[in-house]
């Protein structure tokens, strides 16, 4: 293993074992009923029911019929291959550094192990709002700003924008001009549409995890007026050791929601909360795969747990993946709902800022740190 720098190697017993267990278990959700114009109490009555075990049992689902329409998914698809296709240099000129988190990088640390793995990310608010920094005292902003590529993706996926693309029509202009333009806003533009699709989506499980909650379908909207939701590009390249390196290490998603997009490789395993046994998530086409992240445990007072995962890699084929994070306003208190916390079920958190707890985690994954990263049981009351 000479050329895989011991910088990736998991601890003996985090490393993936050669024999993998694939899920069955995590339960596959048909969200047909939302696509129709009026639903049945009944109907929607069985979903939240299927929603509220799912999210107690495994935090994790996968959706059908969820109402995003495939070429969305498509071209961010292709538009991540194409990225991630181009030169070295070329992505580097999008580097993300420790002023803006966004935009591409290949050295993320999760505990403190490298992943094996390159990444772009890129907020769904253009600019979004952060902290400046995790100190408590510090209360200045600044704004998230997406980088993009300037070297576009190549003409096959161009064919594809020039038919929804509306300027050739409109600015009637010379040939050349508007495939330079096109050229220019494709990567970025498909991005673009690939998260208004998401947000829908995204609103839907709110509402879903809300009344599963027991509180009105709205509860959580407000606290994602100025949201900091992001939609990260993940690219695993096929790893000469991937019994001894992850794609990404062991974790939690810190969010509310991820909405997860996996091809057809396979690697990503959830830690089933039965018996701590890593299950494989086999791919289903057309699926995404949701988990419900730290907030909605913090929100439901641990009824629903923000579960364990990692994504293993191998020797032959690169994978790609899209999560997207839906995440609250910068400026948002993250507590247990009060609707929920009486005498025999008091809070078992305290509160924490949603801004300052993102922007520690992003420092944190920015260099290899000697200490573990925030987590949400440091916030928890001794009851
Ligand atoms: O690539 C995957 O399947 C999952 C990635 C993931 O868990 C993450 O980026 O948080
Ligand atoms: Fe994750």
């Amino acid at each position: 293993m000479g050329e895989v720098d011991p910088a990736f190697f998991q601890a003996p017993e985090h490393r993936p074992k050669p024999t993998k267990t694939e899920a069955e278990g995590i339960p596959l959700i048909d969200l047909s009923v939302l696509n129709q114009s009026s639903v049945s109490e009944d109907d929607l009555a069985r979903l939240i029911s299927e929603i509220t075990d799912a999210s107690q049992k495994w935090g994790f689902f996968q959706v059908i019929n969820h109402g995003v329409p495939s070429e969305y998914r498509e071209r961010i698809e292709a538009a991540s291959r194409k990225f991630f296709g181009l030169p070295k240099d070329e992505r580097k000129k999008v580097n993300r550094d420790e002023v803006n988190p966004m935009g591409y990088y290949d050295t993320e640390h999760t505990k403190n192990v490298r992943d094996w793995k390159e990444v772009f990310d890129f907020a769904a608010e253009n600019p979004a709002i952060i902290p400046v920094s995790d100190h408590p005292d510090d209360q200045d902003v600044r704004l998230l700003i997406n980088q993009w590529p300037e070297n576009p993706p190549d003409f096959r996926l161009i064919d594809i924008y020039f038919c929804t693309c509306q300027i050739w029509t409109k600015l009637n202009c010379p040939l050349q001009l508007c495939l330079i333009q096109c050229l220019f806003v494709l990567f970025r533009k498909v991005c673009e549409d690939y998260t208004q699709e998401m947000l829908k989506l995204s609103f839907k499980l709110l509402g879903l995890i809300a009344l599963s909650l027991g509180v009105p379908k709205d509860r959580f909207d407000g606290y994602f007026k100025d949201q900091t939701s992001f939609i990260r590009l993940n690219h695993y390249p096929p790893c000469p050791a991937p019994d001894l390196a992850l794609g990404v290490g062991r974790h939690k998603d810190a969010g509310a929601l991820t909405i997860l997009a996996q091809d057809d490789v396979g690697g990503l395993q959830v830690k089933r909360k039965s018996d701590g046994e890593w299950i494989l998530v086999k791919p289903t086409p057309n699926a995404f795969i949701i988990n419900v992240g730290d907030i909605v445990q913090v929100w439901s007072n641990d009824k629903y747990e923000s579960v364990e995962h990692r994504v293993m890699v191998n020797s032959e084929r690169e994978r790609f993946s899209i999560p997207f994070f839906f995440n609250p306003a910068h400026y948002t208190w993250i507590a247990p709902l009060e609707e929920l916390i009486n005498e025999r079920n008091p809070p078992k958190y305290e509160a924490y800022n949603w801004g300052k707890f993102f922007s520690a985690r992003k420092r944190s994954n920015f260099m290899k740190l000697g200490a573990e990263n925030i987590q949400i049981y440091h916030f928890k009351r001794n009851n």
